[in-house]
């Protein structure tokens, strides 16, 4: 038996790139990008197949402080933590333009002590800046890295290995450097039958990915505080012969978010629809007609129940 299989988990701090690095990584929009912190909700599972190798990426919500926020964000963090428990490889990513941060220090700590697996060290966004701010950001993450590794080796309590270079840059915008991170991860991969078709790229129904797109709208194109408390439910998705109809409902927490998502005279609505419409094409590659409705749902991002139904977040059973 030839084949490879593993799940390769993507962790980092909130607008780390881990969202465009699995899209990069899969050539395909999966997952949501924005330029606002903790877009992702909720864990995804990316397919790739090539060859022999089947690569199972799972991007997750950034990991946050989440004390004082909804209880939503400490379901999210437990969700991201759920994900490294099960993978067979780590990807830790930290943006370069950022460096190393304390809250870095603290997850990697956390699986330098918890993991008996292998991880990577990703510094993300390379092409962003110019390459002596790349090269400082890079002597900046490696510094910090040394330095943990240092205190929890002398403790005797490293259990996860970073392999290559610590850290190692990378932008996904440029095709190349991509290929060349895929080829390096596929190579890691533990011998195993393949888990997905050849042809998978997700576990995730075409709903969910179609919700995804529409959420990603709101994220871009409303203020800073609202696209948090905001849902977005499939309520009908028939293909037709020439057209695809979806009926969405978005879901805000109060009256006033109403309001602000519709925009006077309807014309908020009309523009997240329409962009979101272009997405949905793009991704389904065939027309769509989309309807958005506004529902009012108090205090949901607090409620088990209601994270459930609305964000398809559960907290999982047990995070060791
Ligand atoms: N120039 C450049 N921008 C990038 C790169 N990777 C990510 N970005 C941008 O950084 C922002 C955050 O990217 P995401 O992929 O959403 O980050 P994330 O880590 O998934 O964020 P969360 O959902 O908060 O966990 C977006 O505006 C991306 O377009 C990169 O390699 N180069």
């Amino acid at each position: 038996m030839n084949k490879k299989c593993g799940y390769i988990a993507l962790l980092g701090r909130p607008n780390a790139g881990k969202s465009t690095f699995l899209n990069a990584f899969l050539g395909a929009k999966l997952a949501v990008v924005s330029n606002k912190p903790q877009t992702t909700r909720n864990k995804i599972l990316g397919v790739y197949t090539d060859g022999e190798s089947q690569a199972l990426l799972l991007d997750t919500p950034g990991i946050h402080k989440a004390q004082g926020l909804p209880k939503m964000n400490q379901v999210m963090n437990k969700v991201a933590w759920s994900v490294l428990a099960d993978a067979d490889f780590v990807c830790y990513l930290i943006d370069v333009t950022q460096g190393w941060t304390e809250e870095d220090a603290k997850w990697v700590e956390g699986i330098l002590k918890k993991y008996n697996k292998k991880a990577l060290l990703l510094a993300t966004k390379s092409d962003k800046v110019k390459m002596e701010e790349v090269e400082q950001g890079m002597i900046n993450i490696a510094e910090g890295f040394q330095a943990l590794s240092e205190k929890i080796s002398a403790l005797g309590e490293i259990k996860c290995q970073f392999i290559g270079e610590t850290p190692q840059a990378i932008s996904s915008k440029r095709p190349e450097e991509v290929a060349q991170m895929r080829h390096f991860i596929l190579d890691q991969l533990p011998q195993a039958e393949w888990l997905y078709a050849e042809d998978d790229l997700t576990d995730r129904p075409q709903k969910f990915v179609c919700a995804e797109i529409i959420r990603e709208q709101i994220f871009r194109q409303l203020g800073q505080e609202l696209p948090y408390k905001i849902a977005v439910i499939i309520e009908l998705f028939e293909h037709k012969k020439n057209v695809t109809d979806i009926s969405a409902t978005i879901v805000v927490d109060r009256d006033s978010h109403k309001g602000i998502v519709i925009g006077k005279n309807g014309s908020r609505i009309k523009s997240l629809g329409t962009d979101a419409r272009i997405s949905l094409e793009r991704h389904l590659e065939r027309k769509v007609f989309l309807e958005l409705f506004v529902k009012v749902k108090p205090g949901w991002t607090e409620d088990s129940n209601m994270l459930l139904e609305f964000a398809n977040l559960q907290e999982p059973d047990d995070v060791k």
